[in-house]
């Protein structure tokens, strides 16, 4: 193995994402214009007075988000994939700026970009080459849908599935999150098994490319564990084959130029998860309804963003009005107060530049 302290400097990037396009949950993704951005250097070691590990981070969660290696959502992804692969401590000295500009627990992907990031930071750290593909068998590993982490980290418009596994692979899948992240990340417990190879599958769907995204969002967060919580254990047959219908027709929809709104508005109707995650969010249910291609010439589609709180409207043109709207209708109804940013769909998904 090479020396993984040879001094180098890299770039990684990871787009923010948006989920479940209204029917397709923990099934469709979109990797969007906003990307969480790792600067990180291995210094030369001779050098007097270099800390080994140095951390710092601006943009969204500058307040909030640890810098420890073993606590930062990113470092101990990082440290994760190197101790799967036997190597125990991240090379040293080593500096790393991290810029989020992603608003964490929104509906906009901030914990898919930080786990993705990770894995590529892993992955550089340790030299593994690791490809996209077995990059994904990690993100797996610690963000269990696929939805957000195929589309940050293969770009586009993302449909993917989870593998069926068998006895032995489950094994290794089902030790719970934190306790693969804390008894490896401290360098004393056993090293973690390696992710069951193929764990997800993903294609990636045509897009119409005069479609942006509006995230509107909400000055406030839902954290996606607690609105995966309020969703039940089982559905109604109806409810599921209104999804699947409305899935398989949204998946070309999108692809088609020009855009069909009727088409699209319908199809991103959805019965699994957005009516049981009203409750989280006051006004969702008036946004949804009243946002309309009838009222509003440009519009597409409206749809809670992944887990919420934050609304993706989909549309050609018209972008302001349809936002500011929305936000008017939440003020009212819920009471808060959002902002909106106007995105494009990217299609390169994570990288990493050698400086
Ligand atoms: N850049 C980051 N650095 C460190 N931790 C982060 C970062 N981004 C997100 N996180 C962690 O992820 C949490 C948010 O994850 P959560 O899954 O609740 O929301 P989300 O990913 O923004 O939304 P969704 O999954 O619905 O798109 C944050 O509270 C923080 O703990
Ligand atoms: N499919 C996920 C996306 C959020 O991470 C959900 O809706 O819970």
């Amino acid at each position: 193995m090479s020396d993984l302290n040879a001094p180098r400097k890299f770039r990684i990037k990871a787009p923010c994402s948006t989920a479940n396009i209204g029917p397709g949950f923990d099934v469709l993704g979109i990797s969007l214009s906003l990307y969480l951005t790792l600067d990180v250097e291995i210094l030369d070691g001779s050098q007097p007075n270099t800390k080994d590990f140095e951390m710092t981070y601006s943009g969204e969660g500058a307040n909030d988000v640890p810098l420890i290696p073993e606590k930062n959502l990113i470092t101990k992804t990082a440290l994760y994939v190197l101790h799967a692969n036997s190597i125990k401590s991240l090379p040293k000295p080593l500096k790393i700026h991290v810029h989020n500009p992603i608003p964490l627990g929104r509906g906009l992907g901030s914990s898919g970009a930080a786990v993705v990031a990770g894995v590529a930071l892993g992955d550089a750290l340790g030299q593994l080459n690791m490809g996209k593909d077995r990059m994904l068998d990690y993100c797996l590993m610690i963000e269990r849908h696929p939805d957000n982490v195929a589309a940050a980290l293969m770009g586009g418009f993302v449909a993917s599935y989870l593998r069926e596994l068998d006895a032995a692979d489950l094994e290794i899948t089902s030790i719970p999150v934190s306790e693969t992240f804390d008894n490896v990340t401290n360098g004393t417990g056993p090293a973690p098994p390696q992710p069951p190879r193929g764990i997800g599958h993903f294609v990636r769907l045509g897009w119409a490319k005069e479609i942006k995204a509006i995230a509107i969002v909400p000055k406030f967060e839902v954290a996606t564990a607690k609105a995966r919580a309020v969703l039940p254990n089982n559905y109604e047959r109806k409810d599921i084959v209104f999804n699947l219908q409305r899935l398989a027709v949204l998946t070309t929809a999108l692809g088609r130029s020009p855009p069909d709104a009727d088409l699209i508005y319908n199809a991103m109707q959805d019965k699994i998860h957005q009516p049981y995650r009203k409750t989280l969010i006051p006004g969702l249910p008036d946004v949804l309804t009243s946002i309309t291609p009838q009222k509003y010439d440009g519009l597409l589609g409206i749809c809670l963003s992944g887990a919420g709180p934050t609304i993706l409207a989909l549309a050609t043109h018209n972008f302001d009005t349809i936002a500011e709207e929305a936000m008017a209708v939440f003020k009212k109804v819920g009471g808060f107060d959002c902002f909106y940013e106007v995105l494009d769909v990217v299609e390169d998904g994570t990288t990493c530049t050698y400086l």
